[in-house]
């Protein structure tokens, strides 16, 4: 360490410890202080603010910040900024020591990256300009400063710092959690976090570009942002698997943020569909898409059911439903007592803002009010014992006068369409261009049974809410959908109706769009939804992996002419990738001694990438006979424990891994076409430091020479 870092070293010791003490001060106050369990409102209050305190305190006693930013406003003195996860102010004078990431003043650390950009920020007394005189990471753990880098001096050309401190954060080993980056958001990412809440994104990010990080980092910005408008159990994150979800459930409570809904978009829908209905979606679905013999990507139910012609054809049935029923002419329910066509035409029109299910209810309720007010005045004409008569009598005409309204489940209505013998109002010729003669017939017998598949699921829960509305309470403040690619357009059409303000984060890779039998396969599909308001943004730099690793995935991914930027790694240079051909009989001992070799060097997370989960399971019990620890993955896992885990190379999507070892990636288990290389893709990029890839027999094709 040279004079001026021992000095700044020094000086960064003793703030800490300021700091600390402060924290530890107003620590043990509250911890004092009595829980308050009792009914009194006002102090329920106080004692919801004392437990918010007690959260961010902790995570401020772990951490109490990571950078430090010198600034100077025009026109004052400069003054030094801490930055850190939560803020944290001065108890009596109420000065703040550490300011929060993710307020305004804090934008600047992340998007001032020393070029000749502007340097602003708004508050909210308007627009602050000035001039950024120092960056400085600072790591700190258990309360010990370990490491103070700057990443900008003003006057000093060097500008290395900045990469120097992210390279030292991307080469950490990981364990079996995702984790923040607030110490290292680089400027695009913060431009997408602190991007306007109300303009739905679309973000396309090259594999390891920090979509999923980005989008929870987005999510606790949004809620301190807009902190008296929204609330977090508004908020919602779909991913593609529960084993996904565990994976990444530990970023936003380390932002001190928790309660937001996190959910697959399949387990969402079966908790808002009313019926009871019967999934049909085992693993082997999955396995048809990625074994040997596949069927046509185009014809697949997904890309159908998921298109946004279906979604029309049902609007436009749903909506000539809504034209061809209602209550036609007057209702006698017994003589002398009618009521008008004028009346029920009355009704009709002060209900007309109510969703046609909705309404037929609402009138039917009318007419029974209406019934028991008649009844009540027969009463007092003829007698009590006439009741039991005219009630009879009044239900039968009542079904009667309502056989013109057929009261419509969204399960009935969904079942309607696959008909052979449709009502009217549905338009056959329309079906035809959208539908095949294969999957109306495949649909309609399974709906008999009340059985649907994961393509059906949108279109009954979007029926439903054409029918019978949406709750207030099922309405959503902001969308995050991770794994985007693999949605439909009707998917997200559908999360548009619980979800008016358009306030979404859609991030995805459609280089890495493995399941295009029901996903989308290009951009447009999703912005045609948004009419133009949408923004589209792209993100290439890659962080995951290294350098070696991301040139080799680029030319796999080469052969499946996908319309996005190729990945553009930092640069972080790692060992050359290893592709190896071994004999059939070694091929098992070979991967195993690799993960060994691997384990040994300090790598937390490793994976044997296996093609299908059939060839998983077989390496799965060889790796048993041989007492070595592992976790086979699954379709049916919820949770992701580290270590080393065998798993099929689709499941491998999102996640990753300090090193990966592909197995057998020979010519018959990689063809050479865009599906393969997709999957290939996704495979190699799961690796941070290390890929080392196997085959039994020739190589892959896809494998670069
Ligand atoms: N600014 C950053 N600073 C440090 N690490 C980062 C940064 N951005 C991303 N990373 C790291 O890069 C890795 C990939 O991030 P993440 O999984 O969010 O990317 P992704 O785009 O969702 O990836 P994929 O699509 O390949 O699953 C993670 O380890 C994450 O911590």
């Amino acid at each position: 360490m040279d004079h001026k870092t021992q000095s700044a070293y020094r000086k960064e010791k003793q703030q800490l410890e300021k700091i600390a003490a402060e924290i530890t001060k107003q620590q043990k106050k509250l911890a004092n202080y009595p829980r308050y369990s009792g009914n009194n409102v006002t102090e329920q209050v106080l004692e919801s603010i004392r437990e918010e305190n007690r959260t961010s305190l902790a995570i401020a006693a772990k951490e109490p910040y990571f950078a430090r930013m010198d600034f100077q406003e025009d026109d004052k003195e400069s003054r030094s900024y801490y930055i850190g996860k939560v803020g944290v102010a001065h108890e009596d004078s109420q000065d703040s020591l550490v300011v929060d990431w993710r307020a305004p003043v804090a934008s600047m650390f992340y998007a001032f990256t020393g070029g000749e950009e502007d340097v602003y920020y708004i508050s909210p007394d308007g627009l602050i300009d000035g001039n950024i005189e120092l960056k400085r990471n600072i790591v700190i753990r258990n309360q010990e400063l370990q490491r103070v880098v700057d990443t900008y001096v003003e006057g000093s050309e060097d500008l290395s710092g900045s990469d120097e401190f992210l390279l030292y954060r991307l080469s950490e080993n990981k364990d079996n959690r995702l984790r923040d980056i607030v110490s290292t958001i680089q400027a695009k990412q913060n431009d997408i976090i602190r991007a306007e809440r109300t303009k739905p994104l679309i973000i396309q990010g090259a594999a390891g570009s920090g979509k999923t990080t980005v989008a929870l980092h987005r999510l606790a910005y949004l809620l301190y942002e807009y902190r008296d408008t929204i609330q977090a159990g508004r908020m919602v994150i779909f991913a593609p698997n529960r084993m996904f979800l565990d994976y990444i459930s530990g970023v936003l409570p380390e932002l001190g943020v928790g309660g937001i809904q996190q959910s697959t978009f399949t387990d969402w829908t079966l908790s808002m569909i009313e019926e009871k209905v019967e999934l049909n979606a085992s693993g082997d679905d999955v396995q048809k898409w990625f074994g040997k013999k596949r069927p046509e990507i185009e014809k697949a139910e997904g890309r159908i059911k998921g298109s946004l012609a279906f979604k029309e054809w049902i609007d436009s049935s749903l909506e000539a439903y809504s034209a061809a029923v209602g209550p036609k002419g007057s209702f006698t329910p017994f003589e002398d007592r009618t009521l008008s066509e004028e009346k029920v035409q009355q009704w009709l029109s002060d209900l007309a803002a109510y969703p046609v299910g909705r309404k037929r209810e609402m009138m039917v309720n009318r007419f029974r009010v209406w019934i028991k007010e008649e009844i009540k005045y027969m009463k007092t004409v003829y007698g009590s014992h006439v009741q039991k008569e005219y009630r009879k009598l009044a239900n039968e005409k009542l079904t009667e006068y309502f056989k013109t309204w057929p009261k419509q489940t969204a399960l009935s209505f969904y079942k309607l369409l696959f008909q052979t013998n449709t009502p009217s109002y549905i338009s056959v010729s329309e079906r035809d261009q959208v539908l095949n003669e294969r999957l109306l017939k495949e649909t309609a017998g399974r709906l008999k049974k009340k059985q649907l598949t994961p393509s059906d699921l949108a279109p009954l829960l979007y029926i439903q809410f054409k029918l019978n509305g949406i709750n207030k309470d099922e309405v959503f403040q902001h969308i995050v959908i991770d794994e985007a690619q693999d949605f439909s357009p009707f998917q997200i059409a559908l999360l548009i109706e619980v979800n008016r303000s358009r306030s979404f984060t859609i991030l995805g890779d459609l280089a890495q769009g493995i399941h295009s039998y029901k996903g989308i396969h290009s951009w447009e599909e999703f912005r045609q939804l948004f009419n133009g308001k949408d923004l589209y943004i792209e993100l290439e730099q890659s962080y995951r992996s290294t350098l070696e690793i991301i040139e080799y995935a680029n030319e796999v991914i080469s052969h499946a002419n996908i319309p996005v930027q190729p990945a553009v790694p930092v640069f972080r240079s790692g060992e050359r990738v290893i592709q190896q051909n071994v004999k059939k009989d070694d091929h098992v001992t070979t991967l195993l001694s690799t993960a060994n070799e691997m384990s040994k060097r300090g790598m937390n997370t490793i994976a044997i990438v296996g093609r299908s989960e059939e060839e998983c399971r077989t390496l799965f019990e060889e790796v048993s006979k041989q007492d070595k620890e592992a976790n086979l993955i699954t379709a049916q896992d919820r949770s992701y424990a580290g270590g080393l885990s065998i798993v099929p190379i689709y499941l491998t999507k999102g996640l990753e891994f300090d090193g990966v070892i592909i197995a057998d990636a020979c010519k018959e288990n990689y063809r050479k076409d865009a599906e393969d290389a997709k999957l290939l893709y996704v495979g190699c990029t799961r690796a941070l430091h290390e890929l080392k890839i196997f085959y039994v027999g020739e190589p892959s094709q896809l494998l670069p020479n």
